[in-house]
């Protein structure tokens, strides 16, 4: 295989990109086990958007961030670039046989079944009820900081919003409370806790070896494998499959009763259980594929959004004026609503805050928690180009053709950098750049929200991201206008580690677990 790839010359032979320095793991180490974004963003400072860089054993693969060569894989294409295989069998471990895992007629039956849940009167539904899951949160720590001395408390805020935010997903999801804010021990809520940083976390060179070996076993061979194997990371996995499957079985039956009984309800699953038990097969999903939905909905609901959060409050503890500045537009906003004789906000309030909307864009543009998609060519493609490739030998490409089976990994991070979309000063958090009209160009649409690819974009693109946006500006009207944060010395040494999704760190402090310590006291009222 490695004579075969190395020896077939191909019309990609010329892209430019890094050497490798290592032919057993070419320049998967350095992708994947620095900082978040950092080595892609140096390529593509050195090499453009769309780079050749070695997999092991000496492999071409390519970094894409072009915008239209995005587009052209995740929307135009539709089933014809698939996820890697051993991509695919990392979702089956964490998710089982649902929507993170199925390609073609599976994902589009599943999909289908799962969409009416989704829509946009769906998500402004859940505005009460994620506010209530932030409530709660906020009570807890009012308690802590009426206790604390001075009425400040440090809070390990990922612990915390983690928890908030399994409660929200259990909640829209499930109509079930999971009760993880209230009680440390909820056992769901534990093994969910640091799950990603855990079974992904810093990844050894052994490890990311032997995952690209795998695709070459047979897919029954390395699922059995992963079925199992005593390796620490894929027993963790393998206990939260046994505890989530234990929770979802009971909740299907409950729900399918209570469907029975003329009580159902409109959360998610309902709409699922009330599918299967209707007549249509195209709008059915296997039993297994049920369990998997649950967990596909934790797993993809819960730590992006809690992880998107903490970085939120990191950046608002590192610029206090904007911290200020949304808190006067929440004030504003909540003087509105009482003079309406409203207690709490309403989606059309949300919708009036400008600075709030700009800062969860921006948020999501710099902070895109999911940083890469993992797709090959099922067959023989021409990728179109915003920018075109100057060859190392001096040829210039305006489309590159794509032979069937080459693989590629596109970079979330990257695109959401791209300065020809997102100004000259795409590297910094400016979240003004959403107030001024010129600052963003809008030429290739991509993804479902604010032309960002951090919900991926196209047939596979994140389906809860109305939700997602939703709960996060919930979250921060709640936090923010309870609590003010300060940084703590160990803000320096924040990492954002690249765990499948972008986890805050502390350097040398992995052991133990997603940490961003922040200094908490109560916010003034009436600003
Ligand atoms: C900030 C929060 C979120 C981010 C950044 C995010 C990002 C993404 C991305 C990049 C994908 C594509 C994954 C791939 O193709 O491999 C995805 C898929 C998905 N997301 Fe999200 N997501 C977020 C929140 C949510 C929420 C709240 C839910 C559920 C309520 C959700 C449910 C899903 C599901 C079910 C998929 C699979 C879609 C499919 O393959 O058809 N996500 N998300």
């Amino acid at each position: 295989y490695v004579l075969y790839k190395g020896t077939r010359r191909s019309a990609l032979d010329n892209i430019p990109g890094p050497v490798s320095r290592s032919f057993l793991l070419g320049n998967m180490g350095e992708l994947m086990q620095n900082q978040a974004g950092l080595t892609e963003f140096s390529w593509k400072e050195k090499y453009g958007d769309v780079i050749k860089f070695k997999a092991p054993f000496g492999v071409d693969r390519f970094l894409i961030s072009d915008p239209k060569a995005l587009q052209h894989i995740l929307q135009t294409s539709g089933y014809r670039w698939s996820k890697f295989r051993e991509r695919r069998e990392l979702s089956r471990l964490t998710s089982g046989r649902g929507l993170l895992y199925a390609d073609g007629n599976a994902h589009k039956r599943q999909r289908k079944v799962m969409l009416p849940g989704f829509g946009t009167p769906e998500a402004k539904n859940f505005l009460p009820l994620f506010r209530s899951c932030a409530a709660s949160m906020c009570r807890r720590w009012s308690d802590i900081l009426d206790s604390s001395e001075g009425q400040a408390h440090v809070f390990n805020i990922p612990e915390w919003v983690s928890r908030a935010t399994l409660d929200a997903i259990g909640q829209a999801a499930f109509d079930y409370d999971f009760g993880a804010t209230d009680d440390h021990e909820n056992e769901l809520g534990k093994v969910y806790q640091n799950m990603f940083l855990n079974a992904f976390g810093a990844p050894s060179t052994g490890l990311l070896f032997s995952l690209e070996l795998s695709r070459f076993l047979p897919i029954s061979l390395f699922e059995f494998f992963n079925d199992h194997s005593p390796s620490p990371r894929i027993v963790g996995l393998r206990t939260v499959t046994r505890v989530a499957n234990g929770v979802a079985k009971q909740l299907i039956s409950t729900k399918a009763d209570a469907l029975l009984e003329g009580k159902g309800k409109k959360d998610i699953m309902s709409l699922l259980v009330k599918a299967n038990l209707g007549e249509n097969p195209k709008a059915q999903l296997s039993e297994e594929e049920m369990l998997a939905q649950m967990r596909v909905l934790i797993l993809a609901g819960h730590e992006t959004t809690s992880n998107t959060l903490s970085w939120l409050l990191y950046e608002l503890v590192k610029d206090l004026e904007l911290q200020q500045k949304l808190r006067v537009e929440i004030r504003a906003a909540e003087k509105v609503a009482a003079s309406r004789g409203d207690s709490e906000l309403g989606i059309h309030d949300l919708e009036g805050m400008v600075l709030l909307s700009a800062t969860v864009k921006e948020l999501l543009r710099f902070h895109p928690v999911a940083l890469h998609l993992f797709r090959t060519a099922n067959e023989d493609d021409v990728l179109p180009l915003s920018t075109p490739i100057t060859t190392t030998t001096g040829e210039v490409l305006k489309e590159l053709p794509i032979p069937k089976g080459t693989r590629t990994v596109l970079s979330i991070p990257t695109y959401n950098r791209n300065k020809k979309i997102f100004g000259e000063d795409a590297d910094t958090f400016n979240v003004y750049r959403w107030l001024e009209s010129d600052h963003i160009k809008r030429d290739v649409s991509l993804g479902p929200f604010a032309n960002l690819a951090t919900f991926s974009g196209g047939i596979r693109s994140c389906i809860g991201w109305r939700f997602a946006v939703i709960e996060l500006q919930a979250f921060t009207v709640e936090l923010l206008s309870n609590f003010q944060f300060f940084a703590t010395p160990k803000i320096e040494k924040i990492r954002r580690e690249a765990a499948l999704v972008m986890v805050p760190t502390i350097e040398g402090e992995l052991e133990n677990g997603s940490q961003l310590p922040l200094r908490v006291t109560f916010a003034p009222k009436g600003e």
